[in-house]
This record gives structure tokens, sequence and C-alpha cells, in this order.
């Protein structure tokens, strides 16, 4: 069985600077489930146009647009940077500029110039979970990110806040801390507690 190697991370996207390339349908859906996930994420995306729905949705949000062709300047002070521009040629020439500069890249179309997949996110309060197929099927992401959005109650962010004020009153060093939290959350994965 092929093994997912990619590493998640959660990135605070708010005191990051991201760039989008392109800002047609699939920029449009990058920012959409960038924000929905992370609604103050600061974003530039630079194209000659824009989907209407892209330009109401940066209205809400830290979002500037510019009205420009791509062009190397851009990536000035960008710590990631998302492609998704039409035209293959100017994807790979973002992806090579980015390289060059160390910079964090994903072409949405094209999974070979990609340092990073964007993954399928179901929030709930504090709790979050990432999606990833390995690329293999974006459909399947949505899908498993639809289920467990049905699945996870609501409430799990009040045993988060339960646990984090419990946390800050157990008495002890660090190990008795760990044990004391481990007793009582073993019922949450044990059945038969
Ligand atoms: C590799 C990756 C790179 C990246 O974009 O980061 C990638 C690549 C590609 N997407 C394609 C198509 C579609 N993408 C979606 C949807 C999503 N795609 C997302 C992520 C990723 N897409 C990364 C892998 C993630 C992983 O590891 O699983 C999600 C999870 C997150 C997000 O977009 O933010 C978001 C669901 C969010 C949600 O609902 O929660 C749908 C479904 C739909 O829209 O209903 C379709 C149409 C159906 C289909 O083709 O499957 C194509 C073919 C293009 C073509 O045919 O030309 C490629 C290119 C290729 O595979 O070669
Ligand atoms: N439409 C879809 O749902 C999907 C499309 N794709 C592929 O992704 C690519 C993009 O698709 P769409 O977003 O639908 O295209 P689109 O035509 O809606 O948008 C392309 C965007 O790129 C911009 N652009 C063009 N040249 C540029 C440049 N030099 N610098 C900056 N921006 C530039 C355009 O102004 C526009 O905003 C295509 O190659 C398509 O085959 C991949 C997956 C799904």
């Amino acid at each position: 069985m092929n093994q997912n190697e990619l590493y998640p991370i959660f990135l605070k996207v708010a005191q990051l600077n991201v760039l989008i390339v392109g800002g047609g349908n699939v920029g449009l859906e990058k920012l959409t489930f960038l924000l929905k996930s992370s609604p103050s994420a600061n974003v530039t995306v630079v194209a000659p146009e824009f989907h209407s729905e892209l330009v109401e949705l940066a209205k809400n949000h830290s979002v500037e647009l510019i009205h420009d062709v791509y062009n190397s300047s851009y990536l000035q002070e960008k710590h990631m940077v998302i492609a998704t521009t039409d035209v293959v040629a100017v994807n790979i020439e973002v992806y090579k500029d980015c390289k060059e500069r160390c910079i964090l890249v994903n072409v949405a179309d094209n999974p070979p110039y990609c340092d990073f997949y964007m993954g399928g996110i179901v929030t709930k309060g504090n709790i979050k979970i990432a999606i990833s197929t390995n690329g293999k099927s974006p459909t399947l992401a949505k899908r498993l990110r639809q289920f467990f959005e049905e699945v996870i109650p609501e409430n799990i962010d009040d045993l988060a806040q339960n646990l984090n004020a419990f946390r800050k009153t157990i008495k002890g060093d660090f190990q008795d801390k760990v044990d004391t939290l481990n007793t009582l959350t073993k019922g949450i994965i044990n059945k038969n507690q």
C-alpha cells in the first residue's frame, strides 16, 4: 500500500503573506477554502481579470486585489504562493521564481509543481482536522470533509475547553499531569470503559 508521506502543519496565515496568482475559477476555489478555514488570512491576489465572486469575497476579508499580470516583484515578502492561472507557462514561471527564493509554492492543477497541497478541512471551534489523499482524489478529500463535518459533534469544542481548564488545575510534575489527563480521557477511545 502506498503511504501518504506529506507532513501536515497548521499555519497562522493571519501573520503570513500569501500570494495567489490568477483570479478565475480555481483562484476563487482556493481563496474560498483558505478563508473558510482562516477568515483572517492575509492574502494578495494578482491577475489581469477577477471572477466577480472573488471580488465580493475579497471585500469582506483582508484580501488585496492587484490588477496586473504576474511578475516576480509580486513575490517580495511573500511566505507562500498559489499559482492558478490558465497559462501553464506562467504557473511554471511562478514555481521556478518561488524555488529560487525558497518560498513555498503550490501550482493548483499541477501536483509535481507543488511544495504542499491544500487539504479538505473540518473545523469545530478549536478542533481542526485536515485531510489529504496524497493528491490521488481531491473529490474524496471533499467527501471525507463532509463526512467528518457531519459526524463530529458540535460540542467537541466544549470538551477541549473543559480539558484546557482542567489541565491548568492539575498539580504535580509533568509526568503526573500526563498520567492524570490520560486516565481521565481513556473513555474517549475505549468503548469498554
Ligand atoms: C493535488 C491538489 C493540489 C492543490 O490544489 O493543493 C489538487 C489538485 C487537483 N484538483 C483537481 C480537481 C478538483 N479539486 C477539487 C477540490 C479540492 N481540491 C483540493 C485539493 C487538491 N487538489 C490537492 C490535493 C489534496 C489531496 O491530497 O487530497 C481540496 C481538497 C482543497 C482546496 O482546494 O482547497 C478541494 C476540496 C475542498 C473541500 O471541499 O473541502 C475537486 C472537487 C470539487 O470541486 O467538487 C476537483 C474536480 C474533481 C476531480 O478532478 O477530482 C485537479 C484536476 C484538474 C483537471 O482535471 O484539470 C487537480 C490536479 C491533478 O490532480 O492533477
Ligand atoms: N475550472 C476548474 O474548475 C478547473 C480548472 N483547472 C485548470 O486550472 C487552470 C485555471 O482554470 P480557471 O481558474 O478555470 O481559469 P480562468 O480562466 O477562470 O482563470 C484564469 C485566471 O488567470 C489569470 N491570468 C491569466 N494570465 C495571467 C498572468 N500572466 N498573470 C496573472 N494572472 C493571469 C486570468 O486573468 C484569470 O483570472 C486551467 O489550466 C484549467 O485547465 C483545474 C482544475 C479545475
